[in-house]
């Protein structure tokens, strides 16, 4: 992890090396609004978003730098998810859960089988990560973030 407390590294050993031949930046941006049209209209992750976002194309570009630079390592996303996470109040492993079916519906539905075992696998292990730091700022001594894994 980087040095900055919370900030994610793209390039974190821990994770798969990221390619440029791995998927185009079209089907980054393919992934990314079409998992968020998912989002917005599930009945229980939606609002969460939309009481966070009031610019969604501003986050949605935030969100296709994030997978251009997990995905294809282009290191455009400079921004610390862990501690916007921890912001947000009730989140369970539940709604990790429900995030990580949405997003594998939409990399399955893309016809890139390459691209859909290294989104789902980088999403799945991101998503530990991030529930991990959720019950550590949160509910010290509560869950061992292993929660997203085991189910
Ligand atoms: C229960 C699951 C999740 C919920 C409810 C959730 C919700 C949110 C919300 C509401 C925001 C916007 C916060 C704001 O701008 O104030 C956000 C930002 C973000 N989320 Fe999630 N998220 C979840 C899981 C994930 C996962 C698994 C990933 C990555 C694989 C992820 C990646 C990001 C990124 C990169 C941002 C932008 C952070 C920044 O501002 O730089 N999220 N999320």
């Amino acid at each position: 992890m980087s040095a900055q407390p919370g900030a994610f590294d793209s390039q974190d050993d821990s994770l798969p090396n990221p390619a440029e031949e791995l998927c185009t930046e079209d089907e980054v941006v393919r992934l990314v609004h079409a998992f968020y049209a998912r989002i917005r209209e599930d009945p229980v992750l939606g609002p969460i978003f939309d009481a966070r976002i009031k610019d969604w194309d501003r986050h949605l570009a935030k969100l296709v730098d994030f997978w251009s630079s997990t995905l294809r390592g282009t290191a455009r996303y400079r921004g610390a998810p862990m501690p916007v996470h921890a912001a947000l109040p009730g989140l369970t492993p539940c709604l990790f859960h429900r995030w990580l079916a949405l997003f594998r519906d939409t990399t399955q539905a893309l016809g890139n089988p390459a691209l859909q075992r290294r989104a789902d696998e980088l999403a799945h292990r991101i998503a530990g990560s991030l529930w991990h730091g959720y019950t550590k700022r949160k509910e010290p001594g509560h869950g061992d973030g292993r929660e997203v894994h085991r189910a």
